[in-house]
């Protein structure tokens, strides 16, 4: 565990919420406290952990989500690099940025903003950042590594809804858990990361058929499509604790892909939409900007308090250079 994220105030800031109603920004503060108690401890070592964001194009929805980004950073104490390159760059143009900021020793985290405009492949480009810098953990070997239990960085969607559900006291060890979208940033992940937390998990996607039926099953149920209402509040299992990932822009308004005030009536706990996963991703990347130092600098975060990690047995193997995966504790 590179950076082990204290409960408690998470708890807190839950539990201050609306009755039902799970707070993402509450959360989210609360976890940017930590991390910028973090990168206070490293400036105390002259380290200052610096993130760049590539972007490509004006996408009218990115360019808000980079300004959260930067904000943030400036919060916690990340130094904020912005490479806005026009719609017209090539893939190899982008391709040479990110090389040149793998190569930066001052840059510790790297994300290429999506979507890219156009037919350009991001799926291709991402693997040419280095998977200790990818910090959207959607590098091919950080997404194999959450397969196969090693990866240090994750993708910061499903990671921050994981965050959210645990400080809001979630069991999931045997729920009845449903995905609806099976893309490779949040869906595919948070299937992953609900089943390695122990539920029986169900992934959705546009072929599904008897989607009511299904969601009235599900006791956790998140949905990340982008089609705003598409879960009816009649589908939602009653006590169902829901998710709801989707942003969509209807007549100048934020919506969800749940219909919120009927959903509510019959869940446990849900997340709104503003201020529920939206700004629990921007505060998890903010803590795998985090866990890029520690990893670098062979540093781990425990209980709040930077140390060593081989104090606490555990040894980053840098190997050849591409491997946050082969993080191990020092006994194996
Ligand atoms: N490289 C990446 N690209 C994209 C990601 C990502 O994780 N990495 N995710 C989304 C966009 N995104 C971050 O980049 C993002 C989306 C939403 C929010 C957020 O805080 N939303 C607010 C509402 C803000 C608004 O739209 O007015 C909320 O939910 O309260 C932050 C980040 C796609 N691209």
């Amino acid at each position: 565990m590179v950076f082990d994220i204290v409960t408690q105030p998470l708890q807190e800031a839950v539990r201050r919420g609306p009755e039902g109603v799970l707070d993402g920004r509450a959360v989210a503060d609360a976890l940017l406290e930590q991390v910028q108690s973090a990168t206070q401890q490293l400036a105390r070592r002259g380290i200052t952990p610096t993130l760049a964001v590539v972007r490509a194009g004006d996408d009218m929805a990115s360019d808000i989500y980079v300004r959260h980004k930067e904000r943030a950073c400036a919060r916690v104490g990340i130094a904020f690099r912005h490479e806005h390159l026009p719609a017209t760059v090539r893939e190899d143009e982008i391709v040479e940025v990110l090389s040149r900021l793998n190569a930066d020793p001052n840059v510790h985290g790297i994300l290429l903003q999506l979507p890219l405009p156009g037919e350009m492949n991001g799926a291709d480009i991402l693997t040419a950042i280095d998977p200790q810098k990818d910090v959207d953990g959607f590098h091919p070997l950080n997404l194999g590594g959450l397969m196969s239990g090693r990866a240090v960085l994750e993708p910061c969607t499903p990671r921050g809804v994981m965050t959210l559900l645990s400080s809001a006291g979630v069991e999931l060890t045997g729920k009845r858990a449903v995905v609806i979208g099976r893309s490779v940033i949040v869906g595919r992940p948070m299937s992953l990361m609900l089943a390695r937390a122990n539920a029986t998990v169900t992934l959705c996607h546009r072929h599904t058929r008897n989607l009511d039926r299904i969601v009235s099953e599900a006791e956790i149920l998140v949905v990340a499509t982008g089609v705003a209402g598409l879960v009816k509040g009649s589908w939602v299992r009653e006590g169902a604790v829901v998710i709801d990932v989707g942003i969509s822009r209807v007549e100048g308004k934020v919506r969800g892909d749940v219909e919120f005030e009927a959903a509510r009536k019959q869940a446990a706990l849900i997340t709104p939409v503003p201020r529920g996963v939206g700004p629990m991703t921007v505060a998890t990347l903010m803590e795998n900007v985090v866990r890029a130092v520690c990893v670098r600098h062979g540093l781990v975060v425990r209980a709040g308090e930077l140390v060593e990690a081989a104090s606490v047995g555990v040894c980053f193997d840098k190997g050849v250079g591409l491997a946050p995966w082969r993080v191990r504790p020092i006994s194996s």
